[in-house]
């Protein structure tokens, strides 16, 4: 089967970082795919930088269509543009704060969510209502260390601190990651903070690969059928359906 993992900032390198640790779990089968837009933020942290981020990536999802690709997997905490990408995909389309979440959420009575700033947390507590885990999740801490900062070697003892203070004050059985790009720490936290550290990137992966191997595509039908045909002008004029 093949699946994209899509990066919706345009830093390439942590996409490729998210493409590592998708490509960790998949099956022999699995064809796995990291790719970024051409367009946008070179890190999303706040509404705006989201707003601006969901035109690219589903120019992503345009392109994987055209190519075949049977699913795909929002890889930004976020989830941004979500419902849009599964109005556009035939196969299923998962975000990682989503996945994260529930397999948190098979692992003890609560979690902590640890992410990037502290900005995003509300985005945070939006998902986890939408997603019925408002009762699993104990509460989201910020790390405040930017996006594009979780590269700096300093900031994986900074993230692993703020696990542990996490699991002390919420009594957390588990950590989600609040941000793709803590992906690659996902061992080492496990290591240092002593629970379940869930990166939202490989259990969105193993949901992905999981729905296809089923041969279970989203439903053509109602809130998530095709977008019906109509013009883009500007910018979008590329957008035009069809
Ligand atoms: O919301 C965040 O801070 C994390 C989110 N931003 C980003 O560029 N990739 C992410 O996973």
């Amino acid at each position: 089967m093949r699946i994209r993992v899509i990066n919706p900032n345009t830093t390439a390198a942590m996409t490729a970082l998210i493409e590592a640790s998708a490509k960790l779990v998949a099956a022999p089968g699995t064809l796995v795919e990291g790719v970024n837009p051409t367009m946008g933020p070179a890190s999303i942290e706040s509404h705006y930088d989201e707003a601006l981020a969901v035109p690219g990536l589903l120019a992503e999802i345009a392109r994987g269509e055209a190519e075949g690709v049977e699913g795909y997997i929002i890889a930004c905490f976020g989830d941004p543009g979500l419902d849009a990408a599964r109005e556009l995909a035939r196969g299923p389309v998962i975000g990682i704060a989503e996945a994260a979440m529930q397999y948190a959420s098979h692992l003890g009575r609560k979690f902590s969510v640890v992410t990037t700033l502290g900005r995003t947390a509300g985005r945070a507590w939006d998902l986890a209502e939408r997603y019925g885990m408002e009762r699993f999740c104990a509460n989201v801490h910020a790390c405040e260390i930017p996006v594009l900062e979780l590269e700096d070697p300093k900031a994986r003892k900074v993230i692993a601190d703020a696990c542990r203070d996490a699991v002390a004050a919420d009594g957390s059985d588990a950590i989600v990651l609040g941000c793709a790009g803590m992906a690659d720490l996902c061992e080492y936290l496990s290591d240092e903070v002593g629970v379940p550290v869930i990166d939202g990137v490989a259990a969105a992966t193993l949901t992905v690969q999981s729905l296809v191997t089923m041969k279970l595509r989203k439903s053509g039908r109602g809130e998530f059928a095709a977008p019906l045909p109509k013009r883009y002008v500007g910018l979008l004029a590329d957008f035009g359906i069809e």
